[in-house]
């Protein structure tokens, strides 16, 4: 079923096997205008712009994905099942749980805890675990050491809201050393893990709940390039 409901690419091909996610479309835009060589829009449809291009003389595609866990959900099963994309890198932003993740740090999520259900449907007798592609974790973080680039690896929260009923919950997830916060990435590593592809998750601190120090919106578009510089040599 290619044209797909979200994303309007006839042909297998024009999406890359590796694509860069970021949830804002913005920042696909930005990427693909400054970062790859012969860059071609694919994807238009509710404004969350595709683009392929080369990096380094390989082929890779970068997508916004939204925000949430249903918006990467559609997205990712799509780009996997309908595009066979093999490398799912999600480029977001994250707000840090930890008075040592300072704004503007890279984080590179290990693992996914999450409060959302997403789970639910795959009926597992217990509780899944969302956990990055080993390989992509390994040479992101070796790439990272080659540029210099200080990553803090390990657990990172997805969670169903941005603006909690209770404003302290996060503490409860900074007790067991949960390092930041966004809102995709498990449901991004449990669509790799059901379909045996590969998904990491590389997040620049754009906020910290502990000393309440923010970036600014354009920032959050337009700069983190460090993260961008990382991903971009997974291709
Ligand atoms: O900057 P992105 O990739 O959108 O990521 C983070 O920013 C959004 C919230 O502002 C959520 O999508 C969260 O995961
Ligand atoms: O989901 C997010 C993203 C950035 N900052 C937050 O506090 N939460």
């Amino acid at each position: 079923m290619i044209p797909t409901p979200h994303i309007n690419v006839a042909e297998k091909g024009i999406i890359a096997e590796t694509v860069l996610l970021p949830g804002d479309p913005l920042r696909a835009k930005f990427i693909a205008e400054n970062y790859l060589d012969n860059p071609v829009q694919f994807n238009s449809v509710r404004n969350m712009y595709g683009y392929t291009g080369t990096y380094k003389g390989k082929k890779i595609s970068v997508k916004g994905t939204g925000m949430g866990m249903p918006s990467i959900g559609i997205y990712s099963y799509e780009l996997i099942h309908f595009y066979g994309v093999k490398n799912l890198i999600r480029i977001g932003s994250c707000g840090s749980l930890q008075k040592d993740v300072k704004v503007r740090d890279i984080v590179v999520g290990m693992a996914a805890c999450t409060n959302s259900n997403y789970a639910n449907q795959y009926n597992l007798p217990g509780t899944f675990a969302p956990v990055a592609s080993w390989e992509l974790l390994r040479k992101a973080v070796d790439i990272a050491g080659q540029k210099g680039i200080d990553v803090k690896v390990g657990n990172i929260l997805s969670s169903d809201t941005f603006y909690d009923d209770d404003p302290e919950d996060w503490k409860k997830w900074a007790r067991m050393g949960v390092l930041a916060v966004e809102m995709e990435a498990a449901a991004l590593y449990m669509n790799a893990a059901r379909a045996g592809v590969n998904a990491l998750c590389i997040l620049t601190v754009s906020d910290s709940l502990v000393s309440h120090e923010a970036t600014t919106s354009e920032e959050r578009q337009n700069s983190f390039t460090q993260m961008m510089d990382i991903a971009l040599e997974l291709a």
